[in-house]
């Protein structure tokens, strides 16, 4: 199977389920509050898609004030997009519109210097659309709709996290636009990850099969960093599954000596142990790319023991170097996950370094 970006699907809905109302204007369905978290989310992703529908009917701008702005990126079959549309004119981040064959050349030529355009086969086959984006170095993308496409995207199964806000009134148009219509959803029930109140209105936080396993795994990974004895250097846990998802090893900083990284001391208990050809590895912490207290990085740990999956929580901010491990791992073919809201607790572990507030 071929690689895709971490898909986040976000959506706000009436308590009737929809998305929006028949009006020219826009709904307004989150509150204040839930505006500023979706800013904040569109900030932590690299790139932002809605169907070309939206683009129509809302003319959004999809900018971010708390971040730098992400890739803009929609879908067409028609091809009828208005290069005059904000999503064209507005912020310096690239834009990139993934249309079916026929369409591809008159957009091409429509939206010379605004967008890229890049065809998505006929009809448009969204598992070619992701992987594109995960070669374009998409790691995070962030779906905000509208109906058609969170119903493609749920029923082609490839949605990792959905963020679903309900807004405290009815809409009751049989017109409207509703947040997903018919087809063959994911079976089973979804895991909530989270519910809160925003405003007046709730986010329910909802996680999917694989999603939900790394979450779990991810944070016995950062639990197990409190095992490590008192340091100056960074504080991390580490876990090793197999591919089922069953844990192999586990390690954190110091475990043995107080040179020992968290992966390097999970790895040493697996030898060459031939499951790791299918294994993930959750770290709190970026592995490290670069390292003063032995000559091997746990990124070149990891590529040398063949790991294809790792999954990490906090971003290695720039204390002692310029870490790299995500951008090396990747252009290995190496598939590497951040799940950022767990970085708070790991944050919280290394307040002890200079400039690492304990959120
Ligand atoms: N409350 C909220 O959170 C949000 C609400 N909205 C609302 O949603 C409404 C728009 O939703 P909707 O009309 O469903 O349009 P979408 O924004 O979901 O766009 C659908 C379009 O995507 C393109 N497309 C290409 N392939 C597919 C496919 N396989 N399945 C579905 N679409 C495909 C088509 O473009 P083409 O027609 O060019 O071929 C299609 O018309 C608006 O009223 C907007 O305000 C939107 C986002 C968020
Ligand atoms: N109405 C609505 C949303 N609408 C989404 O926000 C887009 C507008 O983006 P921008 O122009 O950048 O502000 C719009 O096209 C649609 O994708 N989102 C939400 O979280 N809550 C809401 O109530």
């Amino acid at each position: 199977m071929s690689k895709r970006p971490y898909v986040l699907s976000s959506a706000a809905m009436s308590l009737d389920g929809f998305l929006d109302d028949t009006s020219q204007e826009r709904l307004l369905l989150s509150s204040p509050e839930d505006f500023e978290r979706v800013d904040q989310v569109r900030a932590g992703a690299d790139a932002i898609l809605v169907g070309a529908n939206t683009i129509r009917t809302d003319n959004p701008r999809l900018l971010s004030r708390s971040g730098p702005d992400p890739v803009k990126v929609t879908l067409t079959t028609s091809g009828k997009l208005d290069p005059g549309a904000k999503f064209f004119t507005t912020g310096d981040a690239a834009k990139l519109v993934y249309a079916a064959s026929p369409a591809v050349r008159p957009l091409a030529a429509q939206l010379d210097g605004l967008a890229t355009v890049i065809d998505a086969g006929d009809p448009p086959d969204l598992h070619r659309i992701l992987a594109d984006l995960a070669e374009r170095g998409i790691g995070r993308l962030m779906v905000e709709g509208g109906g058609g496409i969170h119903t493609l995207f749920l029923t082609e199964d490839v949605v990792d996290e959905l963020h679903l806000v309900v807004a405290p009134f009815f809409v009751g148009q049989r017109e409207a636009p509703r947040f997903v219509g018919a087809g063959r959803f994911p079976q089973g029930r979804l895991t909530l990850a989270e519910t809160r109140q925003l405003g007046d209105v709730v986010l329910l936080r909802y996680l999917t099969g694989q999603a939900a396993l790394d979450h779990r795994r991810l944070a016995e990974a950062v639990a197990l960093a409190d095992n490590c004895p008192p340091s100056t250097t960074f504080r991390v846990g580490a876990v090793i599954t197999d591919a089922a998802g069953d844990v192999l090893a586990t390690g954190y900083s110091g475990e043995h000596d107080p040179h020992d990284h968290a992966e390097e001391s999970a790895l040493a208990k697996l030898g060459d142990d031939p499951r790791l050809a299918g294994a993930t590895i959750y770290s709190s912490l970026e592995p490290c790319s670069a390292r003063a207290s032995r000559p091997v990085t746990c990124t070149q740990h990891i590529l040398d023991a063949g790991i294809p999956r790792v999954v990490f929580a906090w971003r290695e901010p720039d204390v002692f170097v310029d870490a790299q491990g995500t951008e090396l791992l990747r252009a290995a073919g190496r598939e590497v996950i951040e799940l950022p809201d767990l970085a708070a607790a790991v944050r919280r572990t290394n307040s002890h370094l200079p400039g690492v507030a304990g959120a």
